[in-house]
């Protein structure tokens, strides 16, 4: 396949990234198990195990000679992977797992080497006992778990390589007067492609042409069929339905949706989090931890029983403390909470929003756009002057709103066009902040204002009865021209976000530009009790500060450039998807759907996801509060001895559960 995206990239750099980011590349493990076993086999028959004959084992003169030599090229070829892992983390002076590894077989090799000396060239008088037979399986056990690891890590970051595959390898796209098969990384914007019936949408884009259903649920999670006409965006990713759309590209294969998912899956296992930092000082106080236990046990075992028990509990505590499950505990939870939240429309950028959420107490909202669906109606315009007539008002209107991003110019412009209304050139057009715009049309200048802003200039304010809908005055040197009232739609899931954050004992508070009556309104019909209106975007971030230094944990949810200081402020902040890309950029979590329900999800997913890691940081550390005097040789007196190889046997279990529990991360 010649696609290689953001999330093939991921996996073959998930390979290079095992042991703590070290690059190493253990892609080759399988065939150096099998070769290592095919070297181990004449050592486990020909060199006694723990000091023992078993069974199957024999040997003949001369014998111990061919256990050196393969033991010798076992050790460097088998071991190669532990030592160069080492040398790495030396040179890096962090000494971590690999070191611990790599000590536990140098000594084993070095000092079986030195029994070999004593027996077979200096003729000892007492035989030196070897440690061929616990090296060759200690290898063998270590190279085997790592693989099995490996497999396991792979399985579970597999859910990265489900996105990946949503999206084909050659895309229709249609030039001046063909139509030519391109590869899906070759595709600029504003190409204009082709999506056949059943075919997955490749790319990011605006329907120019055409119009099908969608279905979006691998990207949003929404199992829904959605209705795509002209104007519409799709995402890259979803599965068209029965109709042929003609899409203009909007995002290309490496910036579009599911590369940015992609490139956060990735960044989710690079990005550290404040646990994933204490992690890391875990395994590093474990280094130091497992070598002073070690050199306790061999000082105490060597004097009770002598060297060959003291050196074989040192190996067997090194090998046990190995912290490999810690360095993948975090990640591995990361990526696949990242990976689901994904696929329930949520982006999560920041990982530190997931162990802040369990302590939120307050939510609060922005109406536009969050509760309210941002398209509005246009309910009724009039003019006020006897210069115009309401066409006239509406055109003016409508023409100061051309270079707005704000949703009520473009429900006043996609009105304005409905009713085939020609737009006059506007210059100097400027966003008056919370408050309007303002424009030159004609040589005159213009402000299409809320009632606060327009009460200021306008010496003889009407009494205007109307309290659901949203208005906006034109204004011409302080004298009023005419008005517009738009409404809103409450969206249907913010009934259900508000029902169920009360019942989390959250507390949901409104804070909108908009005005008191229209807010008080929305706020009525959601259950919502704290309203704050007609905030400036200053205002809602103090709002924010004050509840903050009244000791509570601040969640913030909008869409406009007007919540962006408040969403960097809020101590978790969530962009609708749909807002803008100030709101976007500074918010932690993103709604991609723009369903404020998914909130709901979130809060699931970052308790079962912190659960996760805490049980996760058990099982990759905190079982070495047993397994460390086990393997130090506490219950010898009691008959178990743990051998090397089980020691491994247990450190890579360890690994292996850590990854199976992230992958049965489920919401
Ligand atoms: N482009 C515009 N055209 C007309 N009126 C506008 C425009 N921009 C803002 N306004 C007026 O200013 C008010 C405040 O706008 P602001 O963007 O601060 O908040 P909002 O979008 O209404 O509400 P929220 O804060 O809940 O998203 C609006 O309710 C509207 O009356
Ligand atoms: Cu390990
Ligand atoms: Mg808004």
């Amino acid at each position: 396949m010649q696609m290689k995206n953001a999330s093939q990239q991921a996996m073959s750099d998930h390979k290079m990234m095992m042991h703590g980011g070290q690059m190493m590349q253990m892609g080759n493990l399988k065939q150096k198990f099998w070769w290592s076993f095919i070297l181990a086999l004449p050592i486990l028959l020909l060199s006694p195990a723990m000091g023992f004959n078993l069974p199957v084992q024999f040997s003949f003169p001369g014998s111990d000679w061919l256990v050196v030599i393969f033991a010798t090229i076992l050790f460097w070829y088998g071991g190669e992977i532990f030592l160069r892992g080492a040398y790495a983390e030396l040179k890096q002076k962090k000494p971590e797992m690999m070191t611990l590894i790599s000590l536990g077989i140098v000594t084993a090799y070095l000092y079986s080497l030195y029994a070999f000396i004593q027996n077979n060239l200096l003729h000892s008088q007492m035989k030196v006992m070897d440690f061929f037979w616990e090296l060759a399986t200690l290898i063998l056990i270590m190279l085997l778990g790592h693989w099995i690891e490996m497999t396991s890590v792979m399985k579970a970051s597999s859910s990265v390589h489900d996105l990946a595959k949503l999206l084909p390898d050659k895309v229709h796209v249609q030039t001046i007067n063909q139509i030519e098969e391109i590869k899906i990384n070759d595709v600029q914007k504003q190409a204009t492609i082709i999506v056949k019936p059943g075919e997955s949408i490749p790319l990011d884009g605006i329907i120019i042409s055409g119009s099908s259903t969608a279905d979006e649920s691998l990207v949003t999670g929404e199992a829904r069929q959605i209705t795509k006409q002209k104007g519409q965006r799709v995402i890259g990713g979803s599965i068209n339905g029965s109709g042929t759309l003609t899409i203009k590209v909007t995002q290309t294969a490496n910036s579009g949706f599911l590369a940015s998912v992609n490139k956060l899956v990735q960044s989710s296992q690079a990005d550290k989090s404040k646990l994933q930092t204490k992690a890391d000082q875990v395994s590093g106080w474990l280094f130091y931890a497992a070598l002073i236990i070690g050199l306790l046990a061999l000082i105490v075992w060597t004097s009770f029983q002598g060297i060959t028990n003291g050196l074989e509990r040192m190996v067997t505590v090194l090998v046990i403390a190995c912290p490999h499950a810690l360095g993948l505990a975090i990640p591995l939870v990361n990526a696949k909470s990242t990976a689901l939240g994904a696929k329930h429309g949520l982006l999560i950028r920041n990982h530190n929003a997931i162990s802040l959420s369990s302590q939120i107490n307050y939510l609060l909202l922005d109406k536009t756009g969050t509760l309210t669906q941002g398209m509005f109606q246009v309910r009724h315009y009039a003019s006020l002057t006897n210069k115009l007539d309401s066409n006239q008002v509406l055109t003016i209107m409508a023409s100061l709103e051309q270079d707005s991003t704000h949703p009520l110019a473009q429900s006043i412009l996609h009105y304005a066009q409905s009713k085939k209304i020609n737009l006059l050139p506007l210059t100097n057009s400027q966003n008056m902040t919370g408050a309007g715009v303002s424009g030159t049309i004609e040589q005159h200048t213009y402000q299409l204002v809320n009632e606060k802003a327009a009460r200021k200039q306008v010496s003889n304010f009407p009494k205007l009865a109307a309290d659901k809908d949203t208005i906006s005055y034109l204004i011409q040197d302080s004298q009023l021209l005419g008005y517009i009232a738009v409404g809103d739609q409450i969206k249907a899931s913010a009934f259900t976000l508000i029902k169920q954050i009360k019942e989390r004992q959250i507390t949901p508070v409104m804070l909108t530009g908009d005005n008191q009556k229209v807010a008080d309104n929305i706020a009525l019909q959601l259950g919502i009790d704290q309203v704050y209106a007609e905030l400036l975007p200053q205002d809602k971030e103090k709002v924010v500060k004050k509840l903050q230094s009244a000791g509570n944990k601040v969640m913030m949810v909008g869409d406009g450039i007007n919540d962006a200081p408040s969403l960097v402020k809020a101590d978790i902040g969530v962009a609708i998807g749909t807002g803008t890309d100030v709101a976007v950029d500074s918010a932690d979590v993103i709604l991609v759907n723009s369903e404020p329900e998914a909130i709901i999800s979130f809060l699931d997913l970052a308790q079962k996801t912190q659960t996760k890691t805490i049980q996760n940081l058990w099982w990759g550390a905190g079982y070495n509060i047993i397994a460390l005097p086990l393997a130090a040789g506490i219950l010898t007196p009691w008959g178990l001895v743990l051998p090397p190889a089980v020691g491994a046997i247990l450190m890579s279990l360890s690994t292996v559960i850590v990854a199976i529990n992230a992958e049965f991360l489920k919401i």
